[in-house]
């Protein structure tokens, strides 16, 4: 038996850091809150980021979601280096290629939870029955399906986690440039 055809393909590393930094400035006062973080995740690995409170973690994550740039080091995101993308592009990487689970959910007090779950497709310009059927196959995903024109004052903590989680995962691909359907429902 020889090795070629053997090898399972090698994993696709999605994020992408080098070195680094990140530092707030206030006035004359100078804080290093990141100094040199390197760190790769590949595509369906699942990582926790830990550390006391203060560590950077937040910091980490608004520069891994490109909510906030790095004062300096390099991030490759799905193998495009995003350091570089001016604001229009930012958001459109946002948009496509990022899924946020918010701490305070932040969904939208006065729409329906399938209108909250829409909100990334209609940011795409998908088109409004397809957006419809993908928002619905995500809230059915969470088990939420029965309650999609529930708004989120009428829901629990743990139901407007759900939303939000069928929210992250409602982008018009993933990073890596397909739609996975969900499975045929009996
Ligand atoms: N906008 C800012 N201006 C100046 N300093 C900041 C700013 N945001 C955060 N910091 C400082 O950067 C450091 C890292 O903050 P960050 O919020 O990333 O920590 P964290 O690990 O998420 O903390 P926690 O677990 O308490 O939420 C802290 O010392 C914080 O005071």
């Amino acid at each position: 038996m020889t090795a070629a055809g053997a090898s399972a393909a090698a994993p696709v590393p999605v994020v992408e850091l080098q070195d680094i930094r990140k530092v707030y400035t206030q006035g004359e006062l100078v804080f290093e809150a990141l100094r040199g973080v390197s760190l790769t995740v590949l595509q369906g690995e699942m990582v926790a980021l830990m550390g006391p409170s203060g560590s950077g973690k937040t910091t980490l994550m608004q520069v891994i979601g490109l909510l906030d740039r790095p004062s300096g080091g390099a991030y490759h995101l799905a193998g495009r280096d995003v350091t570089t993308l001016n604001e229009n592009d930012l958001a459109r990487a946002r948009n496509e290629d990022i899924g946020f689970v918010f701490q305070a959910f932040h969904l939208l007090a006065r729409q329906t939870l399938l209108e909250n779950v829409e909100v990334p497709l209609v940011y795409a310009g998908v088109p409004p029955r397809e957006r419809r059927a993908r928002a619905l196959d995500l809230l059915e995903r969470v088990g939420l399906a029965d309650k999609a024109n529930s708004r989120p004052s009428q829901i629990s903590g743990g139901q407007k986690q759900r939303v939000a989680v069928a929210r992250a995962c409602c982008w018009p691909t993933n990073p890596l440039g397909t739609w996975i359907p969900a499975p045929a429902r009996k």
